[in-house]
């Protein structure tokens, strides 16, 4: 796919649907579905990033478009449920209602008192019993040494941790606090460019790579990376509609290893869908499509955002597109 071309594409709709909870400081997702002869693929950067930025997300989108994706390996994949910065009570039922045996808990929202924090985690830990497994994400919110020490509160308040989700922003500070805790820590804002995984494991700033095929640049990409950075791998979600996160289940079918639960239960975090059959975990894991589902034309109608929206994610994709041909 040297260049974008719109009229190889058969249909382009702008959706807008949004949160159950806020999450990434986001309260509505938003995004461009578009179809090709192999199927629906969907652009969804994130309204914070820029141009640039963006590419790989319209790779990732007109892979699916244009390209099966490869063998899976698996047919099913195990999942975690995703706990957003909520009450301890409302946490605790939101991973009692998922039937995910692994938990992955956001801390260290800003504003919110590191107690909470723990408070969230003892109950994810009650939810779940002692043989679930629970990782945070503190999305590089910490410096050091306020790492080592919530980490360090947060596996005694949780009766164990899985790992702990890039709990500073950069590879060094990641590698620093790695060297002072017992809890594996796992990249994933580290690894947003194809070269960037490579850096993380020889700077020694983690044990598990997060990858996600809607910002690599699609599922083949993110394949090439998850095999150059020698980590164990867990493929997690951009909080796409069915569409794109069909994308991120054809990546963890397709790894050759994947020894923990992916993040990819993220369909409860919307509040409605594009697909008829959404994508959702019965049992704690989610089966691996063989491509992208199709979008039902009554919810995509119901999803779409007003004229101005559709403008703004219109041009950002032409202007994206133009970027990609260069
Ligand atoms: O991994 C999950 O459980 C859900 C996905 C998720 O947390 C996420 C979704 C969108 C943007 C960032 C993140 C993140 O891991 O920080
Ligand atoms: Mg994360």
């Amino acid at each position: 796919m040297a260049s974008f071309d719109p009229a190889a594409l058969d249909a382009v709709r702008v959706y807008a649907l949004p949160m159950r909870n806020r999450f990434r400081g986001i309260t509505v997702r938003r995004g461009v579905l578009m179809s090709g002869p192999a199927g629906w693929g969907e652009f969804c950067p994130f309204e914070d990033y820029d141009d640039a930025g963006a590419v790989p997300w319209l790779r990732a989108a007109l892979e699916a478009c244009h390209e099966r994706w490869p063998e899976p390996v698996r047919e099913r994949i195990p999942v975690n449920c995703t706990v957003p910065a909520v009450s301890a009570e409302k946490a605790q039922q939101i991973v009692a209602g998922s039937g995910c045996r692994t938990a992955k808990v956001k801390v260290a929202d800003p504003g919110q008192p590191a107690a909470d924090d723990l408070e969230r985690v003892a109950a994810v830990r009650d939810a779940l019993g002692p043989d679930g497994a629970i990782r945070v994400d503190a999305n590089a919110a910490w410096d050091v040494d306020t790492a080592i020490e919530r980490i360090r509160e947060l596996d005694k308040a949780a009766g164990g941790l899985e790992y702990a989700e890039q709990p500073c922003p950069s590879v060094e500070e990641l590698a620093a606090v790695r060297r002072k805790v017992d809890v594996r820590i796992a990249a994933d804002e580290s690894i947003r460019r194809a070269e960037d995984p490579l850096r993380v494991a020889v700077a020694g700033a983690a044990d598990v790579a997060i990858i996600k095929a809607t910002p690599l640049g699609g599922v083949r990409r993110a394949l090439q990376v998850a095999e150059a950075c020698g980590l164990p791998c867990v493929v997690s979600s951009a909080v796409e509609t069915s569409v794109g996160l069909s994308a991120q289940l054809a990546l963890a079918g397709a790894l050759p290893e994947l020894p923990f639960a992916c993040g990819l239960g993220t369909m409860a975090l919307l509040d409605g869908d594009v697909v008829a059959d959404s994508l959702l975990p019965e049992q704690g894991s989610m089966s691996v499509p063989t491509a992208p589902p199709e979008p039902d034309p009554a919810l995509v109608a119901a999803a779409t955002p007003p004229a101005d929206v559709q403008r703004w994610w219109l041009d950002r994709l032409g202007r994206v597109g133009t970027l990609l041909g260069a």
